[in-house]
């Protein structure tokens, strides 16, 4: 596949070339709501971009927005260079897969890779060598006879995007694309998307509510709030710093409070907490991470009780009810948790205090 080839070649040890995706103020207005507003984003060639957020957020409205789908009632999408504007779906060279990924039943597993091949009236020998490519690719080597309905819910998964795949598009839009399988094929099967978008050089816009998909699929990630952009950056930095409280509480942070700063201490409700150095003084908003939120036995340290410890893996989770401030989280190795109903010291540390923007309580 001499796209393979090139992509391997140059891959991505070519610098970050230009955008080849553009959407610059883009609004859509469905009947008495506006499920988008003002988004501008770039997704530059190559580039792997999943879209996160809660349901209602207007996720799939910007895929929509992006494939022809939906109606652009103000902004431009642009795609390598040339607007959108009035050309059709079809005509865009995108690759769409949807969660509801609909094989068509009466087609064997080549005849559902190829159909993309045939529409485009690709010569019938050229058509077979790419279907067997495309299902090597995706880990379904000389499956072109099998029947879809027999295959498994992964496989059939990975049949669907090896024909999303199949035409070449220039952009390929996944919406949810591992979105009804259970969790453990999700985590693999990730990591094989990845490792494919990074050897054919494919430029992905993904959608998804999972934020551990996201994270593990893209190199950057943008938040959706209501219709808007609440925060792009790549997966670690939208990690350590969450633009704001939504976006914190997003990504499952629950330590959020208001606070005062003074000489690298913030007052808390929880009391006292050591804010990282250079932190303006004056009113902001804190997220203490639980790593952060240590147990001490200092006699003067402020109190909580451990109301309940939720077991992840590899630390435990302990629910505190301080006695001053609202609930806390705070995460400790397994051999030094504290029992249910024990009263703990608290210290906080500050490498692991965000100091968000002041005013950013959004709940
Ligand atoms: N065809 C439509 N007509 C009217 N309103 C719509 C239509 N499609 C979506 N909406 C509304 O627009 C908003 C954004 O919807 P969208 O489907 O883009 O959200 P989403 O983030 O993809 O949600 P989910 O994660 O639940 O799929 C929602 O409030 C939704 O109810």
């Amino acid at each position: 596949m001499d796209r393979v080839v090139a992509a391997e070649r140059d891959g991505r040890t070519v610098a970050p070339g230009t955008a080849l995706l553009e959407l610059a103020g883009v609004t859509v207005r469905y009947p008495g709501r506006t499920a988008l507003h003002d988004v501008t984003l770039d997704v530059a060639e190559h580039e792997t971009v999943c879209v996160l957020g809660p349901s209602g957020s207007g996720k799939s409205t910007l895929l929509r927005a992006v494939a022809g789908l939906a109606e652009v009632a103000a902004g431009t999408v642009r795609l390598a260079g040339r607007d959108q504007a009035g050309v059709p779906a079809h005509r865009r060279g995108l690759g769409l897969m949807f969660q509801d990924h609909q094989l068509f039943p009466q087609r064997d597993v080549g005849g559902n890779v190829g159909f993309g091949l045939r529409m485009r009236r690709v010569p019938r020998p050229e058509a077979g060598r790419r279907v067997a490519e495309l299902l090597d690719l995706v880990g379904l080597p000389g499956a072109e006879r099998r029947s879809v309905d027999e295959l498994s819910g992964g496989e059939q998964q990975r049949v669907a995007l090896a024909r999303a795949l199949a035409p070449r598009p220039a952009l390929l839009m996944l919406d949810e694309p591992l979105g009804q399988l259970d969790r453990h094929l999700r985590e693999r099967l990730v990591v094989e998307l990845r490792e494919l978008f990074r050897r054919l050089g494919t430029t992905v816009l993904a959608v998804t509510h999972d934020q551990g998909e996201a994270f593990a699929l893209a190199d950057r990630v943008v938040v959706m709030r209501d219709g808007r952009v609440a925060q792009v950056g790549t997966p670690v930095e939208v990690w350590s710093r969450p633009a704001d409280d939504f976006v914190a509480r997003f990504l499952g942070f629950r330590n959020l409070a208001d606070a005062t700063v003074g000489d690298g201490v913030a007052d808390t409700p929880w009391g006292r907490v050591p804010v990282p150095a250079g932190t303006s003084d004056g009113r902001h908003r804190l997220l203490l991470r639980p790593s952060g939120v240590r147990l001490t036995p200092a006699e003067d340290a402020p109190r909580a009780l451990v109301r309940a410890r939720t077991f992840r893996g590899d630390h435990v989770l302990l629910h505190l009810a301080p006695e001053r401030g609202p609930a806390l989280e705070a995460a400790c190795a397994l051999r030094e948790a504290p029992a249910e109903g024990e009263t703990v010291g608290l210290a906080f540390d500050p490498a692991e205090v965000v100091v968000l923007p002041a005013g950013a309580e959004t709940r």
